[in-house]
């Protein structure tokens, strides 16, 4: 009988922006199934405490936390150099950081527009050049891209976010093939919404407003759901599945998962 492989025990991971929300569930994920994760963040009091947190856990795998902003190729080159001289290999990079402000494209600034391509974007070529040749040098390894819905479908105030979220898919598709002789697979993972304090921050979007987990229909996403479909991407489980976009956004319907006023006029 067949029995497919979920696990990712003893394998090495970095998770870019994994002090809260998304990353951190996919951190604390990842580490619950036995792997080592190199987590980041722009701040080390805010990430520092989920490896503290993630050190303290039975059977889990190992953390360490660097301050790092992935918008900056140097600090991930030395990010990167710190986990391979820490782990000695790196088996899974998970693009993770992100974000976005919203504004109709007429009132971005060409600061602005730029700001949100390297956060998302351009953070993940950084990370996939850098990292990716780690893997080429060794045995390969699994990458995991974050897109968003957003990505795939027509979203008003968020031109700069959707722009970069729909390179990155294309990216994700182009270096599955140029890499694929590496050893290397490459997919990515497109969230409709998901509770996070990222989405209560700075979209002004609150767990109140939103319909209770139990309700099937019309429900806001959580965090772990998503670390779910990566652990899912980065198992061996996943061993034929390379250039594809899952997107996890609950009841399917275009756009986004959940129709939420922005307040924007
Ligand atoms: C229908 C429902 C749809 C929901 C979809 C939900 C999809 C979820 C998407 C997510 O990504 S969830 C994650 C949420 N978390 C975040 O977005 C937080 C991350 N935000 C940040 O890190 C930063 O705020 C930023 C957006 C990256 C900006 O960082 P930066 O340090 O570059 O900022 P500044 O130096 O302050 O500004 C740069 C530039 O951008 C202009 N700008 C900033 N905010 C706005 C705005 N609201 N409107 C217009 N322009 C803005 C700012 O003015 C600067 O430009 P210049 O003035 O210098 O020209
Ligand atoms: N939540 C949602 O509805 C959706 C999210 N996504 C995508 O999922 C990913 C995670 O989103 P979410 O969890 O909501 O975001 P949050 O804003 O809640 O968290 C973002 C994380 O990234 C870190 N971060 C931000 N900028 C940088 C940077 N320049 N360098 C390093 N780390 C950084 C933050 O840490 P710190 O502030 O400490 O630096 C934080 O840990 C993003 O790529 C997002 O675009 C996609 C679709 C929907």
């Amino acid at each position: 009988m067949h029995e497919p492989e979920f696990g990712v025990a003893g394998k090495t991971a970095i998770v870019t922006g994994a002090s809260q929300g998304i990353g951190r569930a996919i951190a604390e994920t990842l580490a619950a199934g036995g792997a080592d994760v190199a987590i980041c963040s722009r701040s080390m009091d805010r990430v520092g405490p989920v490896a503290e947190e993630i050190n303290e856990a039975e059977d889990a795998g190992e953390a360490f936390a660097i301050e790092c902003n992935v918008r900056e190729r140097e600090q991930v080159e030395a990010f990167v150099e710190e986990t391979v001289e820490e782990f000695g290999d790196i088996d899974i990079l998970v693009n993770n950081a992100g974000g976005e402000f919203v504004a109709p494209f007429e009132d971005i600034s060409p600061n602005g527009w730029n700001s949100i391509i390297d956060l998302n974007l351009n953070s993940t070529v950084h990370c996939a050049q850098v990292v990716g040749e780690v893997m080429r040098e060794g045995d390969g390894g699994v990458i995991v891209n974050l897109s968003s819905v957003n990505g795939q479908h027509p979203a008003p105030n968020e031109s700069h976010y959707s722009a970069a979220k729909a390179a990155i898919i294309r990216l994700t598709e182009t270096l599955a093939v140029e890499w694929a002789d590496d050893g290397i697979r490459v997919n990515c993972v497109a969230p409709g919404l998901i509770q996070t304090p990222g989405v209560a921050d700075t979209l002004g979007i609150r767990s109140e407003q939103m319909p209770s987990r139990e309700e099937t229909d019309r429900r806001i996403g959580h965090s772990e759901e998503i670390a779910d479909v990566v652990q899912f991407l980065v198992s061996p489980a996943a061993s034929f599945v390379t250039g594809e976009t899952i997107t996890a956004k609950g009841v399917p319907r275009p756009g986004n998962s959940f129709d939420v006023d922005l307040g924007l006029e």
